[in-house]
């Protein structure tokens, strides 16, 4: 199975940037990982640029992938439900796993029926912080996979 992580706009900082090559190239050590960037939308109404940013997502998923979606009014899973999670869709022969985290202003209310909505915490973050707490979520989960001793 690859995982595949797409999101909106550029990584800005570079603690930001760093963080995502962290978490990325151990993530490598289990799965394949892409990371995909599709541009954001600047200058009309909230709607407009997430209808136009989530048509952009939209063309990342290849077809027959399991879609997640990264959302604060989503479900909320404990690290090893991720796990778990993870290892049922790679079990059951899924051959693409995609996470998907919105623009600033969040996805169009269509997009949002188009995956499982998997919130971090009830509070809203930055898509930017999003990212890294997502990757770091993955090692994790594989870690747990491998029963390794990085999660206790
Ligand atoms: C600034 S937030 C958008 C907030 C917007 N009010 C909404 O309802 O989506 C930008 C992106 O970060 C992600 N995000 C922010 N907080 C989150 C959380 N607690 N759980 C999961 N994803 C979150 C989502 O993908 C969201 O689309």
């Amino acid at each position: 199975m690859k995982l595949r992580v797409v999101w909106v706009g550029k990584s800005k900082e570079e603690w930001v940037k760093e963080a995502l090559a962290d978490y990325a190239g151990r993530i490598r050590r289990y799965c394949p990982l892409e990371l995909c960037e599709v541009r954001d939308e600047k200058g009309a109404g909230a709607e407009e640029m997430r209808r136009r940013e989530c048509e952009r997502l939209e063309k990342q998923i290849p077809p027959g992938a399991t879609l997640v979606l990264l959302d604060e009014r989503g479900r909320q899973m404990d690290s090893p439900g991720l796990a778990a999670f993870i290892g049922t869709q790679r079990d059951a022969g899924v051959g693409e796993l995609v996470f998907a985290v919105g623009g600033a202003y969040g996805f169009s209310e269509e997009f949002r029926s188009r995956g499982r909505l998997l919130s971090l915490s009830k509070m809203t973050f930055t898509h930017q912080m999003v990212r890294v707490f997502l990757l770091e979520q993955l090692y994790r989960a594989f870690s747990i996979l491998n029963n390794e001793p990085y999660h206790h």
